[in-house]
């Protein structure tokens, strides 16, 4: 893919670099055509990568535009993600490593990827996957910001920006399970995890380069407290301000809430 879209506003805040998007789609394709070029440059530097994706549904646009781009040795790519549910069926389509089989590992084929065992020992899988975060640095990191700020799945009553751990065992908090059940995920709120294993924010913050790819009305108040509201664990997404290199991709929808222009 060669052409990308204009945003419709640029701004900085703090660390934060936002480019905001007419709709989703065009948000998705050029957050697409910007880690392609971040992955070619740094490909260009060194033997490999190492990157780590969110699964959601807000990243449907970004990743199908990603999956489409030409000339990335994904052979020099070793791929992470960033969360799992604790206890889902192996068969479960919710599992968000089946998620991101789908909608981009089956499709660009990383030489290597590591996906989250949820229905392994949540304490045995957090050392282990730790073990792998911890062999080398990550470059790249793709995510998402939730209804209640969260990233990955750090919601704001577990959220802790000095977390001594790479990887935790978390309660998912009511917000964050209803909007699974919104977002089309799970039919009722009873068939939704209440823990999962995620990264921690330390970890996120410790990768190269951040892209936060965040679309739809649902995330209104999340972006504005991320941007205009003070640095806090009440809004664990506030923290990406401190970032050097974050770039946050959003559509008019997200951002309506930031300024009343839009
Ligand atoms: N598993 C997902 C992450 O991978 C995602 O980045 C985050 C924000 O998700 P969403 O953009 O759907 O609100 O929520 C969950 O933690």
């Amino acid at each position: 893919m060669s052409s990308t879209f204009q945003p419709i506003k640029v701004d900085k805040v703090d660390g934060i670099n936002l480019q905001v998007f007419d709709n989703r789609y065009e948000m998705g394709v050029a957050a697409a055509k910007a880690v392609t070029v971040k992955m070619k440059e740094l490909l260009s530097q060194k033997e490999r990568i190492r990157m780590v994706f969110a699964a959601a549904p807000s990243q449907i646009e970004f990743l199908r535009g990603l999956t489409a781009e030409d000339g990335l040795d994904w052979k020099r790519v070793t791929a992470f993600h960033m969360d799992e549910y604790i206890g889902l069926l192996e068969d479960a389509p919710q599992r968000f490593s089946t998620f991101l089989k789908k909608n981009l590992f089956m499709h660009v084929l990383p030489g290597e990827v590591h996906l989250i065992d949820g229905s392994k020992n949540p304490s045995d899988e957090c050392h282990r996957y730790s073990r792998l975060l911890r062999s080398g640095p990550i470059d790249i990191i793709c995510l998402g910001i939730g209804e209640n700020g969260h990233i990955a799945f750090n919601d704001p009553h577990v959220a802790n920006f000095q977390d001594p751990e790479v990887m935790k065992v978390v309660h998912l908090d009511e917000a964050c399970r209803k909007q699974q059940v919104n977002d089309g995920c799970f039919k009722q709120l009873d068939d939704v995890p209440t823990h999962a294993l995620t990264l921690t924010i330390p970890t996120l913050l410790d990768a190269e380069s951040l892209f936060c790819i965040v679309p739809g009305e649902t995330k209104q108040s999340a972006v504005k407290s991320t941007l205009l509201g003070s640095i806090s664990t009440e809004c664990p997404a506030s923290i990406l301000r401190t970032h050097p290199n974050c770039q946050l991709y959003v559509d008019r929808d997200a951002y309506r809430r930031v300024t009343d222009v839009y």
